[in-house]
């Protein structure tokens, strides 16, 4: 079963075509690594997946149900997820309550303004076995401002794999990791269950590449080289537009 698909998907900004026409599939239980110089639309084409932006035209199925026009937080209830680019966290608060409310991004309680955080203990729990998947579970009644950025790089992974998704997009998880650290999350994301498919956005190629199954190429806002890990690292254009700089 194909878990995302993508068609003709088309978006500009200004009358620049960032996304100029992308055909996806990922199927169910892949890992799929996308590539491209800077500019190439990779983050874009997320925002789009993910509902944050609109495409012009085009069309974009979870597990063949179309989602084109529907909202993230629906999107989310359907099973996607994903990790940011740039960390969005709350700082003063512990890592435990910053999984607990991405856990209430999915719950009707998100709602309620007098939640009561010492009152959820099933929500606590769930975090904290979050943080456990993580490696972090002795660090969950700690600061999220006093942890490194290697820890809280994990805690957003956490954050993603706690809502359960079908479908998990991570976007240059490993960038800005010290050596150590990448080995950590490279370990951690391997060993997530092929129950959730996993397409990720990466620049680091060396710990990327041994994640990937199927790679794909975008080179302004269109695919230009896809295939196995083998093919594309082979594939002329992939030395000519990436691997060459
Ligand atoms: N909201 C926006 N309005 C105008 N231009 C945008 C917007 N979002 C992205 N762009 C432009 O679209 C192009 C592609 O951006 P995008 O972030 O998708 O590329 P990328 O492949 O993820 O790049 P990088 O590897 O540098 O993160 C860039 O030239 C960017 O300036």
């Amino acid at each position: 079963m194909i878990a995302l698909e993508v068609r003709a998907l088309k978006k500009s900004f200004g009358g620049l075509y960032v996304t100029r026409r992308v055909d996806l599939a990922v199927e169910e239980g892949e890992r799929r690594l996308i590539i491209g110089p800077n500019g190439a639309g990779k983050t874009t084409l997320f925002n789009l997946v993910t509902g944050e932006i609109t495409p012009d035209s085009g069309s974009i199925a979870l597990f063949g149900r179309d989602i084109t026009r529907k909202p993230v937080r629906t999107r989310a209830h359907l099973g996607m997820a994903r990790t940011y680019q740039i960390i969005t966290l709350f700082g003063r608060d512990t890592l435990r309550h910053n999984v607990m409310l991405a856990l209430l991004g999915l719950s009707p309680r998100r709602w309620n303004p007098l939640i009561d955080f010492a009152g959820q203990r099933d929500l606590a729990e769930q975090a904290e076995a979050a943080l456990a998947r993580v490696g972090l579970a002795h660090l969950a009644g700690r600061p999220l401002a006093e942890t490194s950025y290697g820890e809280r790089r994990r805690v957003e992974i956490a954050m993603a794999l706690a809502q359960k998704p079908r479908v998990l997009l991570l976007d240059e998880p490993f960038a800005g990791l010290s050596i150590d650290e990448r080995q950590d999350v490279h370990r951690l994301l391997m060993a997530v269950p092929r129950d959730v498919t996993m397409v990720m956005i990466e620049h680091n190629m060396d710990v990327a590449l041994e994640f990937a199954e199927r790679i794909t190429l975008l080179h302004f806002g269109e695919v230009i080289v896809e295939g196995t890990r083998a093919e594309v690292v082979a594939h002329p254009r992939t030395r000519e537009v990436y691997l060459g700089h």
